[in-house]
């Protein structure tokens, strides 16, 4: 691996000593890692991740795009050093809270966040590049949360509801140092012209969006690089310049994480991951007053509808309506969830349940991909094998499906995939075509999956 001349004086000047050591861990495979969903509540044969609960190393690689599970939403494949924030979380932030995730794709933090936030907490998911946004459209509503909305903003739009956000998420565009072992593109992209570039427009990024974040609101500041200009320094600018006190967090000694003055810091010779700063903030400067909510005494548009109504757990859920498409809600959520349509517009809300179409009513991959199926009996179901799935997942007819003439919940494993509409003789398959597996595999699948050991 040839890395620059400046890294490498730069990161000397961070590590002395541990240089040699981390230099050789560069050349070392990187640990391939996942996080499990509590769509799948099992314990694997695996490497626990020391600070994540549901986090676990695999022994190898495997070719996730044809494991229909992955699919499901039932794991993640995220880098274990990232993990450290449901750690964070889990002992500081255990009250419900609105959270923003500010910088969002594809989707890591924001599914982590999904599961370890307290569950009466609601996560706007933001992206600024639509194409990116679309990615974290699929990935959140395969995870299958309900209080969620996926948003495609620039930072400064989110001032339009100050005071809005008790927990900022701020996972900033970085220079990457810390993924060089993983990606080696991010070598060619390095220089210090690029390093102070990033610096600016990661504080560019936290001050546009600082007004959202309430006055003893916390922010989680992250990046994949080891540079004091995108890290210390820039926290330090935030705490004098923006108002805010760093919090400090308890961490056990043996699991090899570095602590610096301003935050949190994974190397590769010493911690199981890829390189990451991390670091927990306290707004302490005066925070703008909310606004308050014109919208909220027109309420949602709610919609009553016989057949989506049945998808429902309780009387606390309700359904809404954006045009033609309906989509379930918890009622707690509701004055925050006209907020954030109006002042946002968001790709989705709330878990989309399907589209309105003349009579009939099209249900959509999400709904069979949500949290709410796992409690719902009522559907018709056909449980497909590997080869089957990964054909549904292809967007391909399949051959294994019964005579009644319905829409069809379709799973693997008894863990739902999506939706065929049964024509009787043949079926059409509603899996959307933007989120198909587009590898051929000519008939022939070798299953693998990291949640079914043989
Ligand atoms: C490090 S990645 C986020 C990874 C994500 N948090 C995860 O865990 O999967 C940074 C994201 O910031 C976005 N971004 C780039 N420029 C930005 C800007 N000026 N403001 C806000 N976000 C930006 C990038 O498109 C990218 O998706």
């Amino acid at each position: 691996m040839f890395l620059p001349l400046t890294f490498i004086e730069q990161t000397k000047s961070l590590l002395h000593e541990e240089w040699d050591a981390f230099a050789d861990a560069l050349q070392k495979p990187a640990p391939v890692s996942i996080r499990l969903n509590d769509k799948w509540n099992a314990s694997l044969p695996y490497d626990h991740i020391a600070w994540c609960d549901s986090g676990y190393y695999l022994p190898k690689r495997i070719i996730f795009t044809l494991d229909p599970l992955f699919h499901a939403g039932a794991y993640y494949v995220q880098e274990a050093s990232s993990q450290f924030l449901d750690y964070i979380i889990k002992h500081h932030i255990r009250h419900p809270v609105i959270a923003l995730d500010l910088c969002a794709a594809p989707g890591g933090k924001s599914t982590l966040l999904l599961n370890a936030l307290h569950p009466s907490s609601f996560l706007v998911s933001n992206e600024i590049i639509h194409s990116r946004a679309n990615i974290l459209s699929e990935n959140i509503q395969k995870w299958g949360n309900s209080n969620v909305a996926v948003t495609n903003r620039q930072p400064k739009d989110f001032q339009r509801l100050p005071s809005l956000f008790d927990l900022l998420v701020i996972d900033v565009p970085c220079s990457g140092e810390g993924m060089f072992r993983k990606d080696p593109d991010a070598i060619q992209e390095w220089s210090p012209s690029n390093v102070a570039q990033c610096a600016i427009r990661q504080r560019d990024i936290v001050s546009d969006a600082w007004d959202a974040l309430k006055e003893g609101g916390w922010l989680i500041y992250s990046t994949c690089t080891y540079n004091q200009e995108e890290n210390e320094k820039n926290i330090r600018w935030i705490i004098e310049e923006l108002g805010a006190e760093r919090i400090n967090i308890t961490i056990d000694d043996t699991w090899g994480i570095t602590v610096s003055d301003e935050g949190y810091r994974f190397f590769p010779h010493k911690a199981r991951g890829e390189g990451l700063f991390i670091t927990l903030l306290r707004k302490t400067a005066t925070a703008p007053k909310a606004s308050k909510n014109k919208m909220a005494h027109h309420g949602l548009l709610f919609a009553q509808h016989d057949y989506a109504k049945q998808f429902l757990p309780d009387q606390q859920w309700g359904i809404g309506k954006t045009g033609n498409f309906l989509f379930a809600f918890h009622k707690q959520y509701q004055e925050i969830i006209t907020q954030i349509i109006q002042a946002y517009s968001p790709l989705f809300i709330g878990t989309l349940m399907g589209e309105i179409k003349g009579k009939d009513f099209i249900p959509h991959t999400a709904l069979a991909l949500s949290k709410l199926m796992l409690y719902t009996q009522k559907v018709q179901t056909i449980d497909l094998d590997v080869s089957e799935a990964v054909r549904f997942l292809q967007k391909e007819n399949i051959s294994q499906f019964n005579e009644k003439k319905e829409y069809q919940l379709i799973t693997f494993r008894h863990i739902p995939l999506g939706w065929i509409k049964n024509l009787g003789s043949r079926s059409n398959n509603l899996y959307p075509s933007a989120w198909h597996i587009r590898m051929k595999t000519n008939g022939a699948t070798i299953y693998e999956s990291p949640l079914l050991i043989s």
